[in-house]
């Protein structure tokens, strides 16, 4: 069974003219146009089975975090179809989903409640979320006062014990230091063996290699290829040194 079906998806966003101040208003009197309208995203379309480990490739600006942003309903596309089979948990962007105002203990809390968890399972996951983040007495500190990796602990634990059966999971372990990195992979591999599906975006090719079975590059917006990963790995590599 397919976890994630994509189809066709576009996503225009609008970039202002590069002009001074004057060009602006002189465009503004002219009734001219102050933005031109780029695509993040176009015909972009894949499928992710079920248990699968799934990358995303693609260099700065392929627009990789646009389409998880739009997996996880953050945004929407302008064009195109999703169709989602399961539960998803998104771990995009490192503060995205962590209150600045609340401590670990309190942003665990929150978390798990918006993503549907009874105070009872709530109570139960608890432990196992503070105990993989490993942030000791930190847990207890608002998380502004976190650093990018401790945010990436707390964010990492969280999404992958709520039980989801899709876990997206972007870039989180750039920043994470080499013990979390690699208490992240085992992780990430026994989810795989619960038949739990992950889509990863990372610049890190290496620890991709061990986690995903299949990669889609990306380039500018548009699909270049998918498939194997160690060929998708090498073609994308080939190019980069191109
Ligand atoms: N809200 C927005 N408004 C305008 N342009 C945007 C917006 N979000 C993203 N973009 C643009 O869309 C393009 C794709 O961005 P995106 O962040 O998805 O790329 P990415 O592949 O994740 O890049 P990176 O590897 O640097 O994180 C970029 O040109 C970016 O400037």
């Amino acid at each position: 069974m397919n976890a994630i079906e994509v189809q066709h998806l576009t996503k225009n966003f609008r970039k202002p003219y590069d002009k001074t101040l004057k060009g602006h208003l002189t465009s503004l009197l002219k009734g001219e146009k102050r933005y031109k309208e780029f695509s993040a995203l176009q015909d972009v379309s894949f499928t992710v089975k079920q248990s699968e480990g799934f990358a995303i490739i693609g260099n700065n600006g392929a627009g990789k975090s646009t389409l998880f942003k739009i997996l996880s309903g953050i945004i929407f596309p302008d064009q195109g179809k999703i169709k989602i089979n399961g539960t998803i948990a998104p771990l995009i962007e490192l503060s995205a989903g962590l209150h600045r105002d609340l401590t670990g203990e309190e942003n665990i809390r929150l978390n798990c409640a918006i993503f549907g968890l009874n105070a009872k399972q709530i109570d139960e996951v608890l432990p196992d979320i503070i105990e993989f983040a490993e942030l000791g007495e930190f847990i207890n500190v608002p998380v502004k006062f976190y650093s990018s990796g401790m945010k990436a602990r707390l964010g990492f634990s969280i999404a992958v014990h709520i039980d989801a059966d899709i876990i997206l999971i972007d870039e989180v372990l750039a920043v994470g230091d080499k013990p979390f990195k690699k208490k992240c992979n085992k992780k990430m591999k026994e989810l795989k063996k619960q038949g739990k599906t992950l889509v990863v975006v990372s610049h890190s090719l290496k620890s991709l290699k061990t986690i995903c079975d299949r990669a889609l590059i990306l380039e500018k917006g548009k699909v270049v290829d998918i498939g194997d990963i160690d060929d998708m790995l090498e073609k994308y590599e080939q190019k980069a040194s191109s």
